[in-house]
């Protein structure tokens, strides 16, 4: 299994092209269910979970075909790729392949709008989170939806004559459920509100995407979002919008080993919180012509609270990484998690590196150190493997992430991306 080794103490300095987000760029590939045109995406990144699902598509009947040419040298990270499903073949998503990526899961409600009844295994819980899908199925069934679980299996069927829009307030955030009603409603008859919807950016350019295939979608990016049924939805072109997570993750390393880096491809408007927090943690941050300016020169870095928050808070895909920053902060800081009840497994993986961190409930309190020493580590989830990147290039000597593979999840080519900036970081194959 592949591992990466870093040797920490290098600052950064240089450029990083961001790619696109993977979390926009799943339920985009999803959305293809929902026309038997083709639905060409650009600027998709090459990662673990887009060729998973890419697989997972493929069984419903989806067509695939990836631009073999590079688009521009600019974008050498991304890649075209047309997706066609004239006839959905299969409307079971089995559990072999959701249990391998929750937002498989999603695939309910283009399947159930499109085909009228479909079967889709329960996604179960993860290192993060129980994570549950109440939410979901409650959204559905208030478009008309017939739901039974058997089996591990949701059973779905829409009523004669398809989905009917209705009125529905979600009792509490969640993307994944926004995304899933926003598409089933595209296809109902009549109009849907969806109350207390997610803000992300993602699900902005879910929504652009389908108002382009000739969705009728107002109030993306709002809590309230209306969408008036029609009756088919045709192709289109969209471009992946940039991965908000990678553009974060990358500004705090920068933060932690201090230096100067342009990220480009990306936007300062898709994580205004968090570069705020970057900020008053003593970092520089101006915007460039498509992209960012980071530096932190010879000051240290200052401790800073923060509570993860469903968009525009400050996002929890984030905290593993701003920790890890904490841990070399010049004095104490506290981050609490809101959103999900387990996303804490990155502590103890951090204290091996020398980390000063004690959890009270959802709570940690960081006490800054002065030195961190590599150790070998290992994280459970993508976002905590990759904290440990960060506290690996600022510690002295060598630090080994096992578990790759969870970082080829979400980081296109993390490696490559830092050793252009001169951090010592290597892909160690066995
Ligand atoms: C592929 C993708 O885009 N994943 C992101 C998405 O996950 P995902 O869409 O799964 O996250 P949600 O926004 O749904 O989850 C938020 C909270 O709601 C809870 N919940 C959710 C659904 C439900 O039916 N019942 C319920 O209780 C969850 O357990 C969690 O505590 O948003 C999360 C929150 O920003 C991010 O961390 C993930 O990176
Ligand atoms: C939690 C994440 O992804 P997923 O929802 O696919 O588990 C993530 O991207 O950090």
């Amino acid at each position: 299994m592949d591992r990466i080794r870093i040797v920490g103490g290098n600052e950064l300095n240089g450029i990083i092209p961001i790619s696109g987000a993977k979390n926009a760029a799943l339920p985009l590939m999803i959305a293809s269910l929902l026309t038997s045109d083709t639905l060409t995406l650009e600027n998709v990144p090459h990662l673990a979970d887009v060729e998973l699902l890419m697989r997972i598509l493929g069984n419903h009947g989806v067509d695939v075909a990836v631009n073999g040419r590079r688009e521009r040298q600019e974008d050498a990270y991304s890649r075209t790729i047309h997706f066609t499903c004239r006839t959905i073949v299969d409307t079971t998503a089995p559990y072999e392949l959701v249990s391998k990526m929750r937002a498989s899961f999603w695939v309910i409600g283009p399947l159930l709008a499109r085909e009228g009844q479909c079967r889709v295994s329960l996604p179960g819980g993860c290192a993060i989170g129980t994570r549950p899908v109440d939410l979901f199925l409650d959204g559905l069934t208030a478009l008309g939806a017939n739901l039974e679980i058997d089996g591990g299996y949701v059973n779905a069927t829409a009523p004669q004559g398809g989905l009917i829009g209705a009125r529905y307030t979600f009792p509490k955030v969640s993307v994944g459920a926004t995304h899933v009603m926003m598409m089933a409603a595209t296809l109902a008859r009549g109009t849907t509100v969806i109350g207390n919807a997610a803000r992300e950016p993602e699900v902005v350019d879910l929504a652009n995407c389908l108002i382009a295939m000739g969705a009728k979608i107002s109030g993306a990016g709002t809590s309230t979002i209306t969408i008036e049924g029609v009756t088919s939805l045709s192709g289109a072109r969209h471009r992946v919008l940039p991965d908000r997570i990678e553009t974060g993750t990358y500004a705090m390393a920068v933060a932690m080993t201090g230096g100067d880096v342009t990220l480009e491809n990306t936007d300062t408007a898709l994580l205004d919180t968090a570069l705020e927090t970057l900020r008053r943690a003593g970092t520089e941050i101006s915007q460039t012509n498509n992209g960012m300016r980071i530096r932190r020169n010879g000051a240290g870095i200052k401790p800073v609270d923060i509570v993860t928050d469903p968009f525009p808070g400050f996002p929890t895909d984030l905290q593993a990484q701003f920790m890890a920053l904490m841990t070399r902060s010049t004095g104490i800081s506290h981050v609490t998690e809101t959103i999900f009840e387990n996303r804490f497994m990155h502590v103890q993986e951090l204290a091996r590196l020398g980390a000063k961190i004690s959890l009270s409930g959802q709570t940690a309190k960081i006490e800054g150190v002065t030195r961190l020493k590599g150790a070998p580590v290992m994280a459970t989830d993508l976002r905590a493997s990759v904290s440990l990147v960060i506290a690996g290039l600022a510690a002295e000597g060598e630090t080994m992430v096992s578990r790759v593979y969870h970082l080829d999840r979400g980081f296109e080519r993390l490696e490559e991306k830092l050793t252009r900036c001169g951090a010592i970081v290597e892909r160690v194959s066995e």
